[in-house]
């Protein structure tokens, strides 16, 4: 309620249904309100079946779904309103969907740290988005700046709504980008008057699961190393190990080999309790092998855990009559003593032992003494740590002929024995890399029972394209009672594992197959003015697709510096003119971290800047200095690419990454170069960029 007294509506609409006299005008807030009779709605939310005329109709004849049908009549006006603190500000009659007034004014505001709710100009595509309720899997493929998170968050409200008597916030879950991403789009949802959905990361996933027992790399530092990297074996080497244990083929091999496991070969860690052996892995591996070969393998490893803690009993028994128990009998103190009476106390009551015969007291307190003492073993045998993961992981790289015949007979990478060699060197030092993380996780979970959640029922996963398809085969199985929506843009797939989906989100429908998945494409691109658009588009093999939204501003500047002094210089008097400009929230966009903290460090005694590195809890309002692959999902009054030299950007693999920095403006594009331009610039015809030379 208090949502609507600043802004009560903002759209109206005057539906005469068919057979009827009376003409209804009905008001769109971003909640219902109703009279005092609580009967009659004076403002529709923007959910309710009857505002889809909203966003998706004309005046003329019109038709919305209700729930008891279809319902056709004629609308007869539609009216946009902009009101602020209960003041109507403006006020249009439009006849196209969603006038372009409004959208003008909206988007050419400035930007914000915070994301803003949308639902005044949903448009028509975008619409379809947020309100698909039937397939498993809704894929939505869009441009840069197309709206494709704005739908998303939406999506989520409009789920809670329809839904509000089973869907709870807590049960829809947002995978972001990053951790900085999730603090961009956090407003959107308190806006509309919803609890915020949950958010995460794989990343987060992933430590939360592995980061114990591994130094994990994340994807940042994946990419930092690339991005650094000189062209060379090194290299080449990193990126045929992504792009192999990404793809859906090596997934096939580590199934396959959990199923040659069940017949042999499997591998298990011994247990010891003060360096003495209390089972080994030979026997482990017998005992694994004698159960009926029709069991399953995970529910092979769970009867084990039950042997093997009785296995651990008899051990433990055995061993109260241990010297070091005497020992550790003797220094208990008086207060330790005096809790151990009190224990077994409690626990003797209603039986006939009791503490007053001194050997019974002694069997009494070392029963305590060995039980304390294994309680972590017993801990580690219950979380099947006997299982060697690591061992099976690393036998994959070690034994070239296992690996052969997994891949059935196909080839192996070429460079596959550099490979293993890395592979097997980074597990040596309990390092995982990032590439490795889901597979192995993935290993893991084959072996001791997939952990999955059914609690959550819908999966949002933003910049899609920058998953696997390992790392999406995992989400699905993890969320088995989710629905999933997909939202990403190809020429956005910025890591090296991302060409795995092999151009086309199309690929995405195999993960629930065709029948179950529906595929939108969102095409117009509303961030950016329509010269921002037009040169960004001209930088990607079908960029001609993406239309532009029809909102004038300037050219693009290349700008070419001889020295980096005068780059300096002239960056610093650029954010200064755009200061005054009211140009508030900029970025100067650089390639990598590296590169960033080194700007950050020139500028800052000249400039107010903020420094934004991975572990950046929030983005704020500002002058940011900022890494390109941190930039993902954001936006800017202006962008200053720091350099866009050929030097810099140069390889085919980076001219997503340049992409997407340069769609991130929303009204000025500015790129340094140090030299000559990168080629993504220089191949686009000239008329769409003013070239300046210093
Ligand atoms: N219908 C709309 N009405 C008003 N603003 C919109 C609309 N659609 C998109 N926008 C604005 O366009 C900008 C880009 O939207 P959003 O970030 O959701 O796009 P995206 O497709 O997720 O972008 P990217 O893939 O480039 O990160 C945002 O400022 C958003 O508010």
């Amino acid at each position: 309620m208090k949502l609507l007294v600043k802004s009560p509506y903002f759209g109206r609409i005057d539906f005469r249904e068919q057979g009827r006299e009376h003409t209804e005008p009905i008001y769109l807030g971003i909640a219902s309100f109703l009279d005092d009779d609580q009967e009659t709605f004076l403002v529709y939310d923007w959910r309710a079946p009857v505002s889809s005329l909203y966003y998706d109709g004309a005046p003329g004849p019109a038709a919305y779904q209700t729930p008891e049908g279809e319902m056709f009549g004629t609308m007869e006006l539609k009216r946009q309103f902009v009101i602020k603190e209960g003041k109507i500000d403006v006020m249009f009659d439009t006849g196209v969907t969603i006038g372009d007034e409004l959208l003008q004014q909206v988007l050419s505001h400035s930007a914000d740290n915070q994301m803003k709710s949308i639902v005044a100009t949903i448009q028509r595509e975008q619409n379809a988005v947020i309100r698909n309720d039937k397939s498993r899997m809704l894929v939505v493929q869009g441009a840069a700046g197309s709206g494709k998170t704005s739908a998303a968050l939406q999506r989520v409200a409009y789920l809670l709504y329809k839904y509000r008597a089973t869907l709870k916030a807590d049960q829809v879950l947002l995978f972001s980008p990053n951790p900085l991403f999730n603090s961009y789009v956090s407003s959107v949802l308190p806006e509309l008057g919803e609890e915020n959905m949950m958010q995460t990361t794989f990343q987060a996933y992933l430590a939360h699961q592995l980061g114990k027992e591994f130094e994990l790399e994340d994807v940042f530092a994946q990419m930092e190393s690339i991005l650094n990297a000189e062209e060379g074996p090194w290299l080449n080497v990193k990126k045929a190990s992504i792009f192999f244990k990404s793809s859906p083929a090596f997934l096939q091999i580590i199934s396959k080999y959990t199923s040659l496991l069940e017949k042999k070969d499997m591998m298990f860690r011994e247990i010891r309790f003060q360096g003495r052996l209390i089972i080994s892995a030979e026997t482990m591996k017998k005992k694994f092998y004698e159960y009926d070969p029709g069991i399953k393998l995970v529910n092979r490893i769970d009867l084990m855990k039950q042997w093997m803690l009785k296995e651990l009993m008899t051990f433990a028994h055995a061993e109260r009559s241990a010297a070091w128990v005497d020992d550790q009998i003797e220094l208990l103190s008086q207060e330790e003593y005096q809790r151990a009476y009190t224990k077994i106390r409690r626990k003797q009551m209603g039986t006939k032992d009791s503490f007053d015969d001194h050997e019974l007291e002694r069997n009494l307190l070392a029963k305590m003494i060995v039980n304390e003492w294994l309680k972590p073993v017993r801990k580690w045998i219950k979380r099947l740590r006997y299982v060697d993961v690591k061992g099976l992981y690393r036998e994959l790289f070690r034994n070239k002929e296992l690996m052969l015949t997994l891949n059935s007979g196909g080839d192996l990478p070429e460079m596959w024995d550099q490979i293993a060699e890395q592979t097997l060197l980074e597990l040596k030092d309990k390092k995982l890399s990032y590439e490795d993380s889901t597979p192995y996780l993935y290993l893991q979970e084959l072996l001791k029972g997939f952990q999955t959640n059914t609690l959550i029922r819908h999966v949002f996963i933003d910049e899609v394209q920058d998953y696997s398809p390992f790392q999406l085969e995992y989400l699905k199985r993890l969320f088995p009672r989710a629905r999933m929506t997909a939202l990403g843009d190809l020429n956005q797939g910025i890591y090296a594992h991302t060409d795995v989906l092999g151009g086309s989100l199309e690929s995405l429908k195999e993960l629930y197959g065709a029948g179950e998945t529906e595929v939108i494409s969102l095409t117009k691109s509303y961030r950016s003015t329509y010269e921002i658009v037009d040169f960004t588009r001209s930088m990607m093999p079908g960029g001609e697709n993406i239309v532009a939204f029809d909102r004038q501003g300037d050219l693009p500047q290349v700008i070419m510096e001889s020295n980096l002094e005068q780059l300096h210089g002239d960056i610093i008097k650029d954010i200064q003119q755009l200061h005054e400009q009211g140009y508030e929230h900029t970025a100067i966009i650089c390639k990598t971290d590296e590169e960033s903290k080194r700007v950050y460090e020139a500028l800052k005694e000249t400039l107010p800047l903020k420094l934004i590195t991975k572990t950046t809890p929030s983005y704020i309002r500002g002058t940011l200095v900022i890494p390109s692959y941190l930039a993902k999902g954001v936006e800017f009054d202006a962008v200053l690419i720091y350099n866009g030299s050929e030097s810099s950007y140069s390889r085919e693999s980076e001219r997503k990454l340049f992409y997407t920095v340069c769609t991130r403006a929303m009204h000025l594009l500015h790129i340094y170069s140090l030299g000559q331009p990168s080629r993504f610039i220089t191949d686009i015809h000239s008329d769409k960029y003013t070239k300046i030379s210093k």
